[in-house]
């Protein structure tokens, strides 16, 4: 397969504080890779040694085939960056701040206008092209954040917290955005996110980043297997009543974690597939009224509640 990006045992120490922590990947060309994790997981400070921003510690990260740490100015031709805050000449418009990246970038004026055009298409922006960025909302911004990376031609594109700020309809709309733009123009992208819903919708493989770690990495449906093993499920029952002794006989079923109660529902997760049946059992030989009962897949939900939720404050 084709990479594009490797890092190796990559590492970034503040005195005592390890930020990252020995953090090996491989990202392969066109790929949507999502960098998911709490606030203070260590994300940001992984973007900012991949475009050699940032010494790492320990480690290395290549990116299109040069060294973030000691060839920084080639990596930042190929790599476009977009931080969670875009900052743009206010009192230009769209256009014009596009034109002044492409300029910058070396590229004539015909060619950047001709491109910029096309990107403010590409980013829905064409009726806003000549309003002064100043008045945009933030999702207008963060698509023209877009078009602003885009114009450079990177071959890798990466997007701190695209969707912060934005309202529900605008996220989508983003993020569907930057799938059809990547898979478009075969572009790799790296986003990182605190919102596991967000990332499950456009990522082709995602990082768990948990205290400076990569904790599992996969396709979304693999994270679940790589988290809860292959079984994982999550069963509901209600009975009435829900005795102490049924709670007490349950909760020592082998496989059973994570068991809540109230006065009429058990929910628990499982790793054995016999649990359900041993659940009817327990409460069929109690005397207690079995109401109602299901049993599911493990799913992101439950994996976010696992690791992030209070992650943060670990
Ligand atoms: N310049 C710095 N000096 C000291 N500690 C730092 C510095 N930058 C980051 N840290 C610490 O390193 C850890 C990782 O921070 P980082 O900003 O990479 O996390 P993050 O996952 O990007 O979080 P967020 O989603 O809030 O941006 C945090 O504990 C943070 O306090």
């Amino acid at each position: 397969m084709d990479e594009i990006i490797t890092i190796e045992g990559l590492t970034k120490k503040y005195g005592e504080k390890v930020a990252v922590d020995r953090l090996n990947l491989s990202i392969t060309k066109g790929e949507i890779f999502g960098l998911l994790g709490p606030n203070g997981a260590g994300k940001s400070t992984t973007i900012l040694m991949l475009l050699g921003l940032s010494e790492p510690t320990d480690g290395s990260v290549t990116v299109c085939g040069y060294n973030s740490t000691k060839e920084p100015i080639e990596v930042k031709r190929k790599v476009g960056y977009l931080p969670d805050q875009v900052g743009f000449y206010e009192n230009r418009t769209g256009l014009e701040n596009l034109l002044i990246t492409a300029t910058l970038n070396g590229q004539s004026r015909a060619a950047g206008k001709e491109k910029a055009l096309q990107l403010l298409e590409q980013v829905g922006l064409t009726y806003a092209a000549n309003q002064k960025t100043g008045t945009y909302s933030r999702g207008m911004k963060q698509r023209l954040g877009l078009a602003d990376v885009l114009i450079k031609d990177p071959e890798v594109i990466i997007l701190d917290e695209p969707t912060l700020g934005i309202d529900p309809k605008g996220v989508k709309e983003l993020l569907q955005l930057i799938r059809n733009l990547s898979k478009e123009n075969g572009l790799t992208v790296m986003l990182s996110s605190h919102h596991l819903h967000q990332v499950q919708q456009i990522c082709d493989r995602v990082g768990l980043f948990v205290n400076g770690q990569l904790l599992a990495k996969g396709t979304v449906e693999s994270l679940a297997k790589q988290l809860f093993g292959e079984e994982g499920q999550q069963i509901k029952v209600s009975a009435t009543p829900i005795t102490e002794d049924i709670i007490e006989r349950i909760q020592t079923l082998p496989g059973v974690e994570k068991l809540a109660f109230d006065k009429e529902e058990i929910t628990l997760l499982s790793k054995e597939d016999s649990t359900l049946q041993q659940i009817i059992d327990v409460i069929i030989s109690s005397g207690s009224n079995l109401t109602a009962l299901s049993q599911e897949k493990v799913g992101l939900d439950e994996i976010y509640q696992r690791y992030f939720e209070g992650a943060g404050e670990r």
